[in-house]
């Protein structure tokens, strides 16, 4: 199987080395614009396999899109990241133009493939994927939700000091700072709800550390994230490529489920060899239902701007 990561920076590379180093992939080729760098990276990644112990041949590339041709699952983190102060939103007007050519690119040596998207704003760039390229809504996968609940069952396991492997939660809505929802009604500590643990106060503190997680990362290292981005990544790949039709909380089209249409946001999906082979029209309370509603709007609202923006 091969998978091709289009940006060779923080998250791109390390998605290279954790599917590589999980043996997730026979192939991965990393592609950058910058001269060398993508080459640089895939030679590093690949000294590491005698120590690791792992079999996938990676690759690295300048801008050749030649040597990306038949990938399975292709990824696009190129563009820029934001710093301490930004919201993703500000990152639209590079990104959308660069996400529009590279996926232009890529369709024409993979007309099979699936892309999930990486670049931010995510759910915006996802939309204009698929806008852009008229794939089948299937095809399109953008990646954050993985990611924010990766987030959200961290804090809860650091409030509850129990494993974040035994605590089960989920993130839906858009990926930014103020649209993501998480659902603290229905996290549970081994199926138990974390409300019989945790007060009220707490549950909203976990929450909203949740929703600006990446902005506190962003503020600490200078630029954002990268080590759980690209593992997010990684996880969404593997159970594309190994049809493990996982749950997993991604931005997809949505046709009618959740009350909304024509916009890509975070619904839980479940993700196996087609892409998005399901999306799960979960019940929720009125609270949660209103907040998905806001949520839904502002990410209608970034779309918007993207007519301007490509005009
Ligand atoms: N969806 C998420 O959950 C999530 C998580 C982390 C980062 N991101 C986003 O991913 C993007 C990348 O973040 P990063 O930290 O890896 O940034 P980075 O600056 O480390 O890497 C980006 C790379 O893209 C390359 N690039 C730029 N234009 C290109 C083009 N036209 N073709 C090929 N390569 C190109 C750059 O040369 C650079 O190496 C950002 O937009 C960031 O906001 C999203
Ligand atoms: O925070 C960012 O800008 C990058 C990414 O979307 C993240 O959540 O880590």
């Amino acid at each position: 199987m091969k998978v091709t990561i289009v940006g060779a920076g923080n998250v791109g590379a390390t998605c290279a080395d954790v599917i590589s180093y999980r043996g997730i992939a026979s192939e991965v080729v990393l592609l950058d614009i910058k001269e060398g760098f993508a080459e640089g990276k895939a030679l590093d990644i690949m000294q590491c396999a005698t120590d690791t112990g792992f079999n996938t041949r990676v690759i690295g590339v300048t801008n050749d899109y030649s040597k990306t041709a038949d990938s399975d699952v292709v990824v696009v983190t190129s563009g820029i990241p934001r710093k301490p102060g930004m919201t993703r939103e500000e990152l639209i007007g590079i990104n959308a133009g660069i996400v529009k050519s590279v996926v232009e690119n890529i369709l024409k040596y993979s007309p099979d493939t699936i892309i999930v998207m990486v670049s931010n704003p995510m759910d915006t760039m996802t939309y204009l994927a698929l806008k852009s390229t008229g794939l089948p809504k299937n095809r399109i996968i953008g990646m954050g939700g993985i990611l924010d609940s990766s987030r959200f069952r961290t804090y809860l396991s650091l409030a509850l000091d129990k494993p974040a492997n035994d605590i089960s939660g989920m993130v839906i809505g858009g990926h930014g700072d103020t649209t993501m929802i998480p659902l603290t009604r229905l996290a549970s500590y081994n199926g138990i709800p974390v409300s019989q643990f945790l007060s009220e106060e707490v549950l909203k503190k976990v929450a909203a550390d949740t929703m600006v997680g990446g902005a506190t990362l962003t503020g600490l290292l200078g630029t954002s994230a990268w080590y759980a981005p690209g593992a997010s990544v990684a996880f969404l790949v593997d159970s594309i490529l190994n049809d493990q039709k996982r749950m997993i909380a991604c931005s997809v089209y949505v046709e009618g489920e959740y009350g909304q249409n024509d916009i890509c946001i975070g619904v839980p999906c479940i993700i196996g060899k087609n892409g998005v082979e399901e999306i799960i029209d979960i019940q929720l309370n009125d609270n949660e239902k209103a907040l998905f509603a806001k949520s839904a709007d502002a990410v209608r609202t970034m779309n918007e701007a993207l007519k301007s923006i490509l005009a």
